[in-house]
């Protein structure tokens, strides 16, 4: 069995719990709250930046040519196409880019990133792509998902964010970082793969919390 094939069986419950959670289906019916969607656009604002740093750690970390220009394209992705998206979202809120940048992180965005950043930084390449996949393979899953809802991607609010995640090109840098771990844990033993395991699960389930935090909108519960 492949190891993504073995990551599948693992994450399908909390993937489930995803598709389930209100905030992803109110997307899919458009019946979200928009201060729900704003607060979530601008956590993952500051989310990107810090995941497409990741990439940036993958060019330094791959071994050869190809796989660094892969990074390379997925660096650039998150930050000139996926993030455009945030951009054009924080014009229909009527608010400025310098607004998002500079927003207070929530402590599960910082949770989140800084985990994935303190593996990318101190692991192997494998551990590092452990980290990063289930952002990108678990959001293209909803993509496809909300898609299928009729109309859902034609929403005049919603819709273009379902267009982003559901996308082919989206879709294509999911497969590539699969195919990546796949290639990297050919005849690993168990004890590799077991804690390789962990890392992803680590990040699915903070994918999950994401949903939550933005759904709840919530920052820190000491704030005045
Ligand atoms: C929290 C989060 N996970 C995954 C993605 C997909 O890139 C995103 N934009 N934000």
């Amino acid at each position: 069995m492949k190891f993504s094939e073995r990551l599948h069986k693992k994450l399908q419950p909390i993937w489930r719990k995803n598709h389930a959670h209100p905030f992803v289906q109110g997307i899919g019916d458009g019946s979200l709250d928009q201060n729900k969607f704003r607060f979530y656009m601008i956590q993952d604002y500051l989310y990107l930046t810090e995941y497409a740093k990741l990439f940036a750690l993958g060019v330094m970390k791959a071994e050869d040519l190809e796989t660094m220009g892969k990074f390379a394209n997925l660096l650039d992705a998150t930050l000139n196409e996926e993030m455009s998206l945030h951009r054009e979202y924080a014009k229909k809120f009527g608010i400025e880019e310098s607004e998002f940048e500079n927003a207070k992180p929530a402590p599960t965005m910082l949770a989140y990133t800084h985990y994935m950043l303190h593996v990318g930084q101190n692991g192997t390449l494998a551990d590092l792509v452990a980290a990063v996949l289930p952002c990108t393979w678990s959001y293209w899953e909803i993509g496809k998902e909300l898609n299928d809802i009729p109309g859902a991607a034609d929403h005049e609010f919603y819709g273009e964010w379902i267009q982003m995640y559901r996308s082919d090109e989206f879709g294509q840098l999911a497969k590539w970082l699969i195919d990546l771990l796949d290639t990297l844990t050919e005849g690993k033993p168990e004890t590799e793969l077991s804690k390789l395991e962990e890392i992803f699960l680590n990040t699915t389930r903070f994918e999950y919390m994401f949903w939550e935090m933005s759904y709840n909108q919530e920052m820190w519960p000491t704030d005045e």
